[in-house]
């Protein structure tokens, strides 16, 4: 493999808290004289990331990994029995859980309330918000993003899986369970489809529940081959998908291998463990520009400091403490004066790191859920129409030129339209099946061009930025497609002045 490069660029500018400089919002440097962003830090103090970053990469690569499924299929509990089994979860919370759990007559949900963190949630046994843990396997580390089933909830849902490096797609195999997640009201395949054109190709597949069958091979092998076929067709590579039967109530073949003969007389492959530590770590972008996804903000700094705080996770590219980076849109220029990476002080992060950070120069009127902080030499596109590769979810009516939507980006939700059908596209090639379609139905991968209806958004491809450049539409309520962006349509060159 080829070690990542530094793209960290020495030439001057003098335009809005920079030195000197054009840049056009096309992320394309105007001129080759700009001034790097850490420019004011002087040479002694400036971190080589890029030689950091190989130092740390002894360390376990981390990544985020969303659990999916229909409401009930036991996500929740799981996880929750799963976190508790490999020791992340305090046995007295444990206990205290149990015992709380019992008191109000809902025993069987004491491990969701590892995850289900809210009273709401655990009154109506839901998961409202997405919960967020962590956890070491022997060989990596996850954040681990559990989303609600239910469908009142699929924003949430959508917001965790587009962070995800991979998902535990959580299917409930007693009778009745796996049909009802299955068909056309259920969350299995709209779940499974939205992960897809979300960009993740890595699916866990956790077939639940089989203590309730006996651990029934007949069964196993029938979700296997209906999901399968299924997820196929939506564009999964077979061998990015493992299936594992496990219970998670009982907590058999989670950590380790279960040893009920019931399942051992067929079953001889990995626990949920051994199959979630080998999932390959997605490559991280540390060569491309600082991009920063902003989910939230407030004043005042980390410590007693002043200033504007920020959090998010790094996209692509490094930042390090006294550098320049510009929030888009607004264009505003601050400069970074403290770091926490995964709540630890430090004085540089990298793509893949989930950062706290405290900026000067910033007015706080200025940002906005869904803002973006890149470096002001490559500045994040803003554009209001951009070209995307989609696929269309169980529509009622199909869609047609000028639908009107609920475009879905990062943390912003903004209205927008379908403006233009490109081609319907083959699922699995990619292919042009039909140019100029006059209208797209559901289950259809289609390109087509999207016009926002107020303002203008961060964008960029998928190709160049996996956060920036996923989104997701709706109407209604509903989901009515999700995918990539394929290409960002600049209208006219806007010079930062
Ligand atoms: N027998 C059995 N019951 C299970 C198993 N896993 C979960 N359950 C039960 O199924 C019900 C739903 O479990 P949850 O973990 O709340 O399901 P969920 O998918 O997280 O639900 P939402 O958060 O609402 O989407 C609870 O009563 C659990 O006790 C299992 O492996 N075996």
């Amino acid at each position: 493999m080829t070690k990542p490069k530094a793209t960290i660029s020495t030439a001057p500018s003098k335009l809005k808290g920079l030195d000197s400089n054009l840049t056009t919002p096309s992320g394309t440097p105007t001129s080759s004289r700009a001034a790097s962003p850490l420019a004011k830090i002087p040479a002694s103090k400036r971190i080589n990331v890029i030689e950091e970053y190989a130092k740390r990469s002894n360390e376990k690569p981390s990544m985020n990994l969303v659990v999916i499924g229909h409401v009930d299929a036991g996500k929740s509990t799981l996880m929750g029995h799963f976190l508790y089994d490999l020791g992340s979860v305090n046995e007295r919370v444990m206990q205290k859980y149990e015992r709380d759990s019992q008191k109000i007559g809902k025993g069987s949900f004491a491990y969701a309330w590892v995850l289900d963190e809210t009273g709401e949630e655990r009154d109506r046994g839901i998961t409202m918000d997405i919960a967020t843990n962590y956890f070491e396997t022997p060989h990596r580390q996850f954040t681990l993003l559990d989303a609600p089933g239910h469908r009142d909830f699929i924003p949430n849902m959508i917001s965790g899986t587009s962070q995800a490096d991979a998902a535990i797609l959580v299917v409930d195999a007693a009778t009745g369970g796996f049909e009802s997640g299955f068909d056309a009201n259920g969350q299995t395949k709209e779940h499974a489809l939205l992960a897809r054109s979300l960009g993740v190709q890595q699916l866990v597949i956790a077939i639940n529940k089989l203590d309730m069958t006996g651990w029934d091979q007949v069964r196993f092998d029938e979700i296997v081959a209906k999901l399968g076929a299924f997820l196929l067709q939506a564009g999964y590579r077979k061998n990015n998908i493992t299936y594992v039967p496990v219970s998670g109530l009982t907590g058999e073949n989670l950590v380790k291998k279960c040893e009920t003969t019931e399942l051992t007389s067929w079953y001889d492959g990995p626990c949920l463990l051994d199959v979630i530590d080998s999932i390959t770590p997605p490559v991280r972008l540390l060569d491309k520009p600082f991009r920063m996804g902003v989910s939230d903000f407030f004043k005042g700094g980390i410590g007693s400091s002043g200033g504007i705080s920020l959090a998010g996770s790094i996209d692509s590219g490094s930042v390090q403490v006294g550098e320049q980076v510009m929030v888009v849109p607004g264009n505003e220029i601050g400069v970074v004066k403290t770091l926490q990476v995964n709540d630890e002080t430090t004085n540089w992060g990298a793509a893949g790191d989930s950062v706290l950070m405290t900026l000067s120069g910033l007015d706080i009127l200025n940002l906005s859920t869904g803002c973006v902080l890149c470096t002001p030499l490559h500045p994040v596109p803003i554009t209001t129409s951009f070209t995307a590769q989609i696929v269309v979810f169980d529509v009622r009516i199909p869609i047609t030129s000028g639908f009107p939507v609920i475009l879905h980006h990062q943390s912003s939700n903004e209205p927008a339209s379908i403006v233009k059908l490109l081609s319907v596209l083959d699922k699995s090639t990619g292919e042009v099946i039909k140019r100029n379609p006059r209208h797209l139905s559901k289950g259809a991968t289609a390109k087509v061009k999207i016009q926002l209806s107020h303002r203008s958004i961060p964008l960029e491809t998928f190709k160049d930025n996996k956060q920036l450049g996923r989104i997701m539409l709706r109407k209604g309520g509903e989901t009515v497609a999700a995918g990539v962006v394929d290409e960002v349509i600049i209208m006219k060159k806007l010079y930062i002045i």
